[in-house]
């Protein structure tokens, strides 16, 4: 595993830290926890800043400009996806070209002011260590323009906010609906980790539980749905179906985890992560499952470059929400379950399930009071406090 990721894992210690407490407050906002805890990650990371709240103003002009893009890229979601030719058209006559302009005008623009504030703080010697600071620094060496940088930097904002956030919704709605496999993990947390300590990242590799159900949720809820979709640089064949060079190509995600590799596909089951009867065991336990080499992060040259720092988080939040919560359908006034769909998504790029109501509540007062302290410690300790 790289080790880049493995030193920003003190920051999604703190971040996690963040996110138990704040579902402890208010775990019906727990779409916003979710996204403030994976915009916070990237927001310390990539521009030395923290967001508390998900409601500062650079947020959500960020996580709008997200949502944008989730949209907008989502295939078919333009007839020039389907018909090139109409980018002949001049902008006057083709409303797509207007709004495409529109929103890169105001994409570029917070790229650059998100820059330009790491820039002066550099001036002032006041910037902490951040991916756009590094860029700055090294700007030369890698021979990119001050606004390719602000891209690459700020595309990695967008390729890493919603994604996690998204793969951890789907795991609440695995828990609502597989009370087996939540108990199967606080079994294990509860084994590894004792009641002394909140989970970390030193416990992992006697936590295969966790891991696979990270695994499995990705798998029955792939957040790329549909795929990124490549073009082929030359000529190609596939399964004796000849395929010239500029063919667009759907590597779609949803049919491939629903593969003979993968028995029962329509079926949440980690186990066939963790027992020899499946085709898809891999040992040691200690090591695997792991997300490396798996389908949900894309493929070749254009693999996702965040995977590393997206298995961190999730194998750690997944762990530290099953070890402080109890997860459960809802009842209503008159005691009746609120019924949860097992399949109401949103469609796009990115996909979701759709707002569900559930239960969410501490396994004990004497977890809650844990992860209060933690939070009270983590405050004391952040490098980035009042930033
Ligand atoms: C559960 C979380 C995540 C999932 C499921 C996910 C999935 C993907 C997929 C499927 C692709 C397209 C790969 C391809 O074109 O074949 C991709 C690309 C990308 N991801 Fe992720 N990702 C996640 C988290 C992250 C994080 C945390 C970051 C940043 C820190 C990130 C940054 C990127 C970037 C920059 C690209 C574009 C790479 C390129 O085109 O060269 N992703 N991701």
């Amino acid at each position: 595993m790289s080790s880049a990721a493995t030193s920003y894992q003190p920051v999604q210690v703190l971040e996690s830290t963040r996110l138990l407490y704040d579902f402890l407050r208010t775990p019906a906002e727990y779409e916003n926890h979710l996204e403030r805890y994976s915009s916070g990650l990237i927001f310390r990371l990539g521009f030395g800043k923290t967001i508390k709240t998900g409601n500062e103003e650079l947020v959500r002009r960020i996580m709008h400009v997200v949502h944008t893009v989730e949209r907008v890229a989502s295939p078919g979601a333009y007839l020039v996806d389907t018909f090139p030719t109409l980018m002949c058209l001049p902008a006057w006559l083709a409303p797509f070209k207007q709004e495409l302009g529109r929103l890169h005008k105001e994409e570029l623009g917070l790229f650059r002011q998100l820059q330009d504030d790491v820039r002066q703080e550099m001036k002032d010697g006041k910037a902490p260590q951040c991916w756009e600071r590094t860029f700055l620094e090294d700007q030369a060496e890698y021979g990119l323009s001050s606004d390719e940088g602000a891209y690459v930097v700020g595309t990695l904002f967008e390729a890493g906010a919603g994604t996690t956030a998204a793969a951890m919704m789907s795991f609440l709605l695995a828990m609502v609906h597989h009370p087996v496999w939540q108990a199967r993990l606080q079994h294990e947390i509860d084994t590894v980790v004792g009641p002394q300590s909140i989970p970390g990242f030193n416990h992992m590799p006697s936590l295969p539980t966790v891991r696979a159900v990270v695994k499995e949720t990705l798998r029955w809820r792939p957040v790329t749905a549909g795929g990124v979709p490549h073009q082929l640089v030359k000529d190609d064949v596939y399964n004796g179906l000849f395929l010239p060079a500029g063919t667009n190509i759907h590597a779609n995600q949803w049919a491939i985890h629903r593969d003979n590799l993968y028995p029962d596909p329509e079926t949440f089951n980690p186990a066939r992560w963790l027992e020899p009867r499946y085709p898809t065991y891999r040992e040691p336990l200690t090591t695997y499952p792991t997300i490396q080499n798996f389908s949900a992060f894309g493929f070749g040259r254009r693999i996702c470059p965040g995977m590393n720092i997206a298995e961190r988080s999730l194998n750690l939040l997944v762990a530290r929400i099953a070890w402080a919560f109890n997860i459960s359908k809802a009842r209503d006034e008159r005691g009746r379950e609120i019924a949860v769909p097992l399949y109401d998504y949103t469609s796009g790029f990115n996909v979701q399930p759709k707002r569900f109501t559930f239960d969410m509540k501490a396994r004990s007062e004497d977890k809650a009071r844990m992860v209060e302290r933690a939070m009270r410690e983590a405050e004391t300790e952040d490098p980035l406090a009042g930033r």
